[in-house]
């Protein structure tokens, strides 16, 4: 199979399959009188937590909720409480010996279905809310079922899913996985993202035949080429091999240029960040020799729980990062959510175009009371050690202005309450709109810094999805028009004397780093596993020969005659 190679390296292993569009059954027949007093117990405690979870939702002051939306809840509620469906669940566990799980999902079907054969509009809209409150149930009933389970993978385990979620970081334990591949998913979706973060190669865009791969089926990956081999012959396993083992070299290599400094040829300092998620990620910044944090993603902390964390549980995430970074600045960037990133907590509103939607500043100026909290808790974490703050998806200088004046209410707030915190934190913008490139001299007066979010930036210039598969061909940054925002974002930086750097992936992409550096880039941020690999193309350049880089690309007209000409003048 041929997806998208999105972080290098070999993987050779077993597959796990992770199956997550619909539930599934397990099958299992119930033994024994013991096994079905735990299926009854798990059921019952399925329930309550569902129940806590929606009350929960409804009582969280945080939210905000309209009548409807509570509505909806108490609907739920109420049909959770049905005594049928209870009834239904536990006769199949006792008559049938069915698990909780299997008896829910065929219950569930068995409404849904009833429902969405119903003449009345209405009545048929409601197999939606049965779906949800199974869906609901189901997700408790396996909290500690085996794809949930951490400890549940062997080593040198692949794994094979429809795509991840930066929450399914949390549920599966990554760290006993050799590499994954995914049905869907781009360059830059969080699959690939997390993938690059934790150094393990990965495959996305595989397309729908990935799904027929088996548990424990032999696996070869290439992150590097995009090839998943599945159950191959002995020529390719001897093949893969050896390409293994000049990828080790080329790693041992670029071990060998990782304590030292990234200065190029002829004496330009260079600085390496990282991006990361939590203060987790910290030891992989450091095993990588990165001199900071350039992004921290903060929507990690919002995901796969109930409610929204309170100040408190903010000022301890970000605290604990800050004082992890030992020193090193760490960037705090506000919450991201909205797009692709949902919270199951929070009622986002269903978009035709959810990416030029309700998403990231636009949510935090929107709900001021949410935004505070969290300003006030990276203020905080500040005093901990050295923070900039970040504000995501700004278009124009208002956003940027209003920004700015709730940081002003949030530090007022912080020394009525005789609070510590610090007051002179920097504050700086991810450019990843293409008015704020474009207008980048006007902005360059509010803040201290910018940060190109070449994800983002890219998908918005080109008008091309970054998570649709079908036109990741036409994704791409070395589009001259994404290259002429990012120079004159770095430009404008230095007329304005305010630093730049870049966080979005093209800052770990080692075709352009030269070009980059060519236009006057000092600060790359990436995936701590990049670091050396950029670090190497730094080392072994120098300032004029980039600027001479970016002369002739500037001139250029389409994409392939750059990427040709850098292939054939840097790699
Ligand atoms: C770094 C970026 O942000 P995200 O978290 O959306 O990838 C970007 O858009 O380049």
């Amino acid at each position: 199979m041929k997806g998208i190679g999105v972080s290098p390296g070999i993987a050779v292993g077993r597959a796990f399959v992770i199956k997550k569009s619909a539930p599934a059954t397990n099958g299992i027949v119930l033994q024994s009188k013991e096994e079905i007093a735990a299926e009854t117990e798990r059921f019952n405690t399925a329930v309550l937590n569902a129940l806590a979870e929606i009350e929960a939702i409804k009582n969280s002051s945080q939210l905000m909720l309209n009548d409807d939306e509570i509505g909806i809840l108490e609907t739920q509620v109420e049909l959770i409480n049905d005594p049928q469906i209870r009834e239904d669940v536990l006769a199949k566990i006792e008559t049938e010996y069915n698990t909780a799980n299997d008896a829910m999902i065929a219950v569930t079907a068995g409404i849904v279905a009833l429902f969405e054969s119903m003449d009345d509009e209405y009545m048929r809209a409601r197999s939606a809310d049965f779906q949800d409150i199974g869906n609901r149930i189901l997700k408790y009933i396996n909290r500690n079922g085996e794809t949930n389970n951490r400890s549940s993978f062997a080593p040198d385990t692949i794994i094979i899913a429809d795509d991840l979620t930066p929450s399914d970081t949390i549920t599966l334990d990554l760290n006993l996985v050799t590499g994954f591949a995914t049905q869907a998913g781009s360059k830059t979706s969080h699959a690939a993202i997390i993938a690059k973060s934790k150094g393990l190669p990965a495959v996305v865009a595989c397309g729908d035949e990935l799904m027929n791969i088996n548990h424990n089926d032999f696996i070869i990956l290439d992150g590097l080429s995009g090839f998943v081999y599945v159950n191959p012959d002995e020529a390719t396993i001897r093949k893969y091999s050896a390409k293994s083992a000049s990828f080790r070299q080329q790693a041992d290599l670029y071990r060998n240029v990782k304590h030292l400094p990234a200065i190029t040829a002829d004496g330009t300092q260079i600085k390496l960040l990282a991006n990361i998620s939590s203060a987790d990620d910290m030891d992989m910044v450091f095993d990588n020799s990165g001199e900071g944090v350039g992004l921290f993603r903060t929507e990690m902390l919002f995901m796969d729980r109930d409610t929204f964390p309170d100040e408190e549980e903010q000022f301890e995430f970000y605290k604990k990062a800050v004082i992890s970074a030992a020193g090193y600045p760490v960037t705090i960037r506000t919450i991201d959510i909205g797009g692709d990133k949902h919270l199951p907590y929070f009622n986002l509103p269903a978009e035709l175009n959810p990416f030029l939607g309700y998403r990231a500043i636009r949510i935090s100026l929107d709900q001021e009371a949410l935004f505070l909290l969290q300003l006030k808790a990276i203020l905080r974490a500040a005093a901990f050690g050295e923070v900039s703050i970040m504000f995501p998806m700004i278009s124009n200088i208002k956003e940027i202005r209003d920004a700015k004046a709730i940081l002003e209410k949030a530090k007022k707030e912080l020394i009525a309450a005789g609070t510590a915190f610090d007051a002179n934190i920097k504050v700086g913008i991810m450019v990843e709109i293409p008015s704020a490139a474009i207008t980048a001299d006007i902005l360059a007066k509010e803040v201290d810094f910018f940060s190109i979010g070449t994800n983002d930036l890219c998908q918005y210039t080109l008008a091309v999805d970054r998570m649709n598969e079908k036109i990741n061909h036409l994704y791409d940054p070395f589009n001259p028009g994404v290259l002429r925002l990012i120079h004159n974002v770095i430009e404008q930086g230095r007329l304005h004397n305010i630093h730049v750097g870049m966080c979005g992936e093209m800052a770990s992409d080692s075709l352009a780093t030269l070009l980059l550096l060519g236009m006057g880039l000092q600060e790359f941020s990436m995936s701590a596993a990049s670091i050396p690999t950029i670090k190497n193309s730094i080392i072994n350049t120098n300032i004029a020969r980039a600027k001479q880089i970016c002369a002739d690309v500037m001139k250029m007209e389409s994409s392939e005659s750059i990427t040709a000409y850098l292939k054939e003048t840097t790699l």
